[in-house]
Formats: C-alpha cells, structure tokens, sequence
C-alpha cells in the first residue's frame, strides 16, 4: 500500500495535467488570439466584480470547466451575475470561447490557467457560487495529493465564498467519491451538505447542466454523483498568505 503523502494543490503549486492537446482549428485559433484578450481575468491585482464588470453582482467561479458548456449555461441563465472560469486546457477555452461568441454572453471572464491563482486573488467572502464538476480524479493513491478535493482548496474556496453561497461538486469516479465525501465530512464547519433525502445526488438539480464529461462516463458505465453544499455562517481567516498576495 502507498501511503498519502502531505501536500495538496495548494502547497505543490504546479500544474498536473493537459495543457493542449490536438491543434486549434484556424477559428478556435482566432478566438483565443481576439476574443480571449478582451474577457480574460485580468493578470494580476484583487479580482472584484467591479473591475471585472464595472459594477456589483453575484459572483460565480467554475474550477476546471472543460470545454465550458456548462459555464455558457449557468452565464445564459443569469444574465446579471457574473461569471469566471478557469481551465488550463487549451483547447477547452477555444471550445468555451466558440460558447461564449455564439450565446453572446457579456457576462463570463475566463483563466486560461490554475484556478487557485485566481482563487486567492477574490477578496474574502465574496463568491456566490462555486462549481466543480468533475475534478481530475487522480484515482492512484500516491496522487491523491493532486485531487483538487482536499484540505488546502477546501479553506480557500471557504475563505472566498459568501456565507449561505452555495459550492457544487460532481464526480463519476468511485475513488473520488469516497474520497470527496470523507475529505467534504472534516469541513462540516464551512460547508453544509444540502440534501434532502436518499438518491438526490443521483439526478440534477433545476440549473444544472449534466456536462460533457459527465454524459461520457455515463455512457461508458459511470455515475455521475452531484453534491451541492451550502457555506455556512462563519468564516475562515487563518489561511496562511499565498504565494501571490503580495502583488
Ligand atoms: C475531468 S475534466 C472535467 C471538465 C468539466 N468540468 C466537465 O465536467 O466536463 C477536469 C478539468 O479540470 C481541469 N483542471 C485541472 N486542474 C485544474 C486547475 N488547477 N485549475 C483549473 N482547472 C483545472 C482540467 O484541465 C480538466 O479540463
């Protein structure tokens, strides 16, 4: 047996997985070069709702959107809140980007790159919404500190996150599951687990887009189990200073 050795994305500060993949299509090309400049979250400095769009409204984070359908919807659907996405992948921002041009959304900001940089860069207590849907699983014990699930981004999004704001997560993956529940159970003083009987976190709730990810494990013979968390009252504000707070 491999024993879990300490650490989390938080503390290893690099970037597991794809970047890119096959090459853009000369359209997907254009949008990254054009469009992604004009919605992109801006390098450096405190992300607020003002400076992202000149004015205060709810604010929604997707960490990892993959190709962004699920961004486009939830952005379509709440056309006054304000969305920002983060993905490394760069084929999955162009996809997002293609969304985000056809669907005309004013209202959507993306990071191309890890979402905990952004993370930390939101004032305390200042997110609405919090998606997460479906994490690189890591399923191999020895890369468990890779799982996007564990103590160091769970204080982070707690930080950042609006008391009574509400955190989604969904995963497919039977060791991510048990992993989420168990790792999910030692936050119990920042999120509570909204769930009103048995079997709920096997269907959507109204809103919520099942993704393109998620509708291939299925068809490959995976469930997908969604879980939507509420942030309770108080707040955490003892993380430790981030590595680029002092920009
Ligand atoms: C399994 S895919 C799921 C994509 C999408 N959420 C869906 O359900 O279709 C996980 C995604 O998380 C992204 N990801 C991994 N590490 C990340 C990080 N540190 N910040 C933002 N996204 C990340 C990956 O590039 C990948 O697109």
């Amino acid at each position: 047996m491999t024993a879990h050795k300490a650490g989390d994305p938080t503390t290893l500060n690099r970037l597991y997985g794809r970047s890119s993949g096959h090459k853009l299509r000369k359209g997907q090309a254009d949008l990254v070069e054009t469009l992604l400049p004009q919605i992109a979250v801006p390098a450096e400095g405190e992300i607020t709702s003002v400076r992202l769009f000149g004015e205060d409204r709810p604010l929604h984070l997707e960490i990892g959107f993959g190709s962004g359908e699920h961004l486009a919807y939830r952005a379509d659907l709440l056309p006054d809140h304000g969305f920002i996405g983060c993905e490394p992948f760069v084929n999955g921002v162009a996809t997002a980007l293609g969304h985000i041009r056809d669907q005309h959304l004013a209202n959507v900001r993306i990071h191309m790159g890890d979402a905990l940089d952004v993370l930390r860069r939101f004032p305390d207590q200042s997110l609405t919404m919090v998606y997460m849907l479906h994490p690189d699983p890591w399923p191999k014990a020895r890369h468990a500190k890779r799982r996007m699930i564990n103590d160091g981004p769970l204080d982070l999004i707690a930080a950042k996150m609006k008391p009574g704001g509400e955190f989604r997560l969904a995963t497919d993956d039977p060791t991510y599951l048990n992993w989420s529940l168990m790792v999910m159970q030692r936050h119990i003083d920042d999120f509570e687990w909204v769930v009103k009987e048995p079997g709920e976190w096997l269907r959507y709730p109204s809103g919520w887009l099942e993704t393109r990810y998620a509708a291939k494990a299925r068809r490959q013979g995976r469930v997908p189990h969604q879980f939507r968390y509420r942030r309770t009252g108080s707040n955490r504000s003892n993380l430790p200073p981030s590595p680029s707070s002092s920009k």
